[in-house]
């Protein structure tokens, strides 16, 4: 199994590290002909802003809708969870738009305010040690979209057909269930829901 982490900005070895514990490949991506041949994608913690910055200069948006688009799992991870967004509170434009959701941005507080929470997950037996830096939250999870964690009354982890999006860093403790979590996402590909299964229902 071939897992992408768009390597633009943000924290992107500790992502590569936990896919190669979990025993797939990791690829680092920054451009779009690194795209070719994943089975699927991180987009990691960092600033959306940045990124998106980067990701033009790149001239990886399309590229990344079509990935998108094509079905293959991507799990955004804080920044990452804001470009997955359809919308983001307060800002006028989304970023990747293929998560049918609303995020608002630095919803903990600011850097000094980064903290760890055990959180309990839906699917996973023990609590999961998650590190917030200037997280965002899910502030509307649309139709089909899964709440898998509220975290203080405010949703933090879902799922969405091939999406995969959290609020904190999931990479940084070493306990790696989300991402095997993912992984099984991948593996399992056509046994996900899509967008248009949800609209039917
Ligand atoms: N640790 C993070 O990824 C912070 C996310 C950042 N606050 C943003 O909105 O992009």
């Amino acid at each position: 199994m071939k897992i992408g982490v768009l390597a633009l900005q943000g924290a992107v070895r500790e992502h590569a590290q936990a896919i190669q514990a979990c025993g797939a490949e990791a690829i680092v991506v920054k451009k779009a002909g690194d795209l070719a041949e994943l089975d699927g994608l991180v987009l990691p913690g960092g600033e959306s802003t940045a990124m998106r910055r980067l990701i033009d200069r790149a001239e990886l948006l399309e590229p990344l809708r079509e990935f998108a688009d094509s079905g293959k799992p991507m799990f955004g991870t804080c920044a990452g969870l804001v470009l997955l967004a359809k919308e983001i509170d307060g800002q006028e434009a989304a970023h990747l738009g293929v998560m049918d959701m609303t995020v608002a941005r630095n919803s903990f507080g600011r850097q000094v305010d980064s903290f760890e929470a055990d959180l309990d997950i839906v699917g996973l037996d023990a609590p999961f040690p998650a590190v917030f830096i200037r997280a965002p939250h899910i502030v509307r999870a649309g139709e089909g979209v899964e709440v898998l964690c509220e975290y203080e009354g405010r949703i933090v982890l879902a799922r969405s057909g091939a999406f995969l999006g959290c609020s904190f860093h999931p990479e940084l403790t070493g306990d790696h269930r989300l991402m095997q979590l993912f992984l099984g996402m991948v593996e399992n590909r056509e046994l996900l829901p899509t967008a248009a299964h949800y609209s039917k229902i």
